[in-house]
C-alpha cells in the first residue's frame, strides 16, 4: 500500500550545532490506515519524531512527507493527544471537543452554519468513549481518565487522516488504560485513520498496533520492526496468551539491548 507518512534519513538537533542530537538517520514509512506504535529507551527521541511528523518542529536534515506533501508547517490533517489531556479549564467538555473545528478548515468556515451537525458529531464521539452526559461539565469536574477520553474525542472531531498519540494513557491506572485501549481500537476500526502511537507500555503497543517500531538510544533511529499477527478486534484476553507475552518479552529484550548500547560518537 502507498505510504501515508514517510520519513527519509532525518536528523534533529536541538539548540544549534552544539545542541542535543535527538535523531539521526531516522527513516520510516507508515501506510494509509495503518496503526504503528513506536517504542524505545527513555530519551531516544520518540516525542521529537512526533513533532517532526506534525510539523511542530522542522527537521535539521532529511525530509518528512505526509499525504504526498513535504511537511513544512504544522499539519491540519493531524489529530493529536498527549500524556496530559491539556483541556482548556474554562470551556465545557463539549466546547473542548469542538475546539479543532474553530481552527481547522474547512470546518472553521462551516461551523457557524452547520453547528448543530458538528455538535451532534461531538456528542456521538463522547458517547462512543463512554462520556455521555458530561458534555456541559468543566474539565476539572472529571477524573483523569475521563479527561483523557475527552481529549481523544478532541483529537478525532475533525476526522483527521492522521492521529498522533504521544503516551496518551501514560498517566492513567492500568484498568482505565486497558478500557481506553478498547475504545481506541473501536474508533480506529470504525474510522481507519493512520495512527502513530508513542508508548512506553509494550503491552499497549502489541495490543493496539499492526506494527511496532523499536528505536535505538539517542540519537534515535528505527532499529527493528515487529508485525503483530493477532486478528481484530483484539480482546483483553489476547494479552494473556503465550504468543502475546512472547512478543512483549522479545520487544523488552530489544529495548534492553538498545539501552545498553553506547551512544554513537558525536551524539552528545
Ligand atoms: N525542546 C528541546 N530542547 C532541547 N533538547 C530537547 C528538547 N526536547 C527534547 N530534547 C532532548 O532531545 C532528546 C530526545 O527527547 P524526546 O523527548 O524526543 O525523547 P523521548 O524518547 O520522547 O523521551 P521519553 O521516553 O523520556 O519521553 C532528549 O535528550 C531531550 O532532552
Amino acid at each position: 500500500m502507498k505510504p501515508f507518512v514517510e520519513i527519509h534519513d532525518v536528523a534533529m538537533r536541538y539548540g544549534g550545532v552544539e545542541g542535543t542530537l535527538a535523531l539521526r538517520g531516522t527513516s520510516l514509512s507508515v501506510a494509509k490506515g495503518e496503526f504503528v506504535a513506536v517504542v524505545g529507551p527513555s530519551g531516544c527521541g520518540k516525542s521529537t519524531l512526533m513533532r517532526l511528523v506534525t510539523g511542530l518542529w522542522p527537521a535539521t536534515e532529511g525530509t518528512v512527507i505526509v499525504g504526498g506533501q513535504e511537511v513544512v508547517k504544522p499539519l491540519s490533517v493531524a489529530g493529536m493527544a498527549f500524556q496530559n489531556p491539556t483541556l482548556l479549564p474554562w470551556r465545557s467538555i463539549l466546547d473542548n471537543v469542538m475546539l479543532p473545528l474553530e481552527v481547522v478548515e474547512p470546518h472553521r468556515r462551516r461551523l457557524r452554519t452547520e453547528r448543530a451537525a458538528y455538535e451532534a458529531e461531538a456528542r456521538g464521539l463522547l458517547k462512543l468513549v463512554g462520556l455521555e452526559g458530561v458534555e456541559k461539565k468543566q474539565p476539572w469536574q472529571l477524573s483523569g481518565g475521563m479527561q483523557q477520553r475527552a481529549s481523544l474525542c478532541r483529537a478525532l472531531i475533525h476526522q483527521p487522516a492522521l492521529l498522533m498519540l504521544d503516551e496518551p494513557f501514560g498517566a492513567l491506572d492500568i484498568f482505565t488504560r486497558e478500557d481506553l485501549w478498547a475504545v481506541l481500537q473501536e474508533v480506529w476500526l470504525a474510522r481507519r485513520p493512520t495512527v502513530i502511537l508513542v508508548t512506553h507500555d509494550l503491552r499497549e503497543a502489541v495490543y493496539l498496533a499492526d506494527r511496532v517500531l523499536c528505536m535505538s538510544s539517542r540519537p534515535g533511529r528505527i532499529i527493528s520492526e515487529t508485525r503483530i499477527p493477532f486478528s481484530r478486534p483484539r480482546e483483553l484476553a489476547t494479552t494473556y496468551t503465550p504468543e502475546f507475552q512472547a512478543l512483549v518479552a522479545a520487544l523488552r529484550e530489544e529495548i534492553n539491548t538498545a539501552r545498553k548500547s553506547e551512544e554513537v560518537p558525536g551524539a552528545a
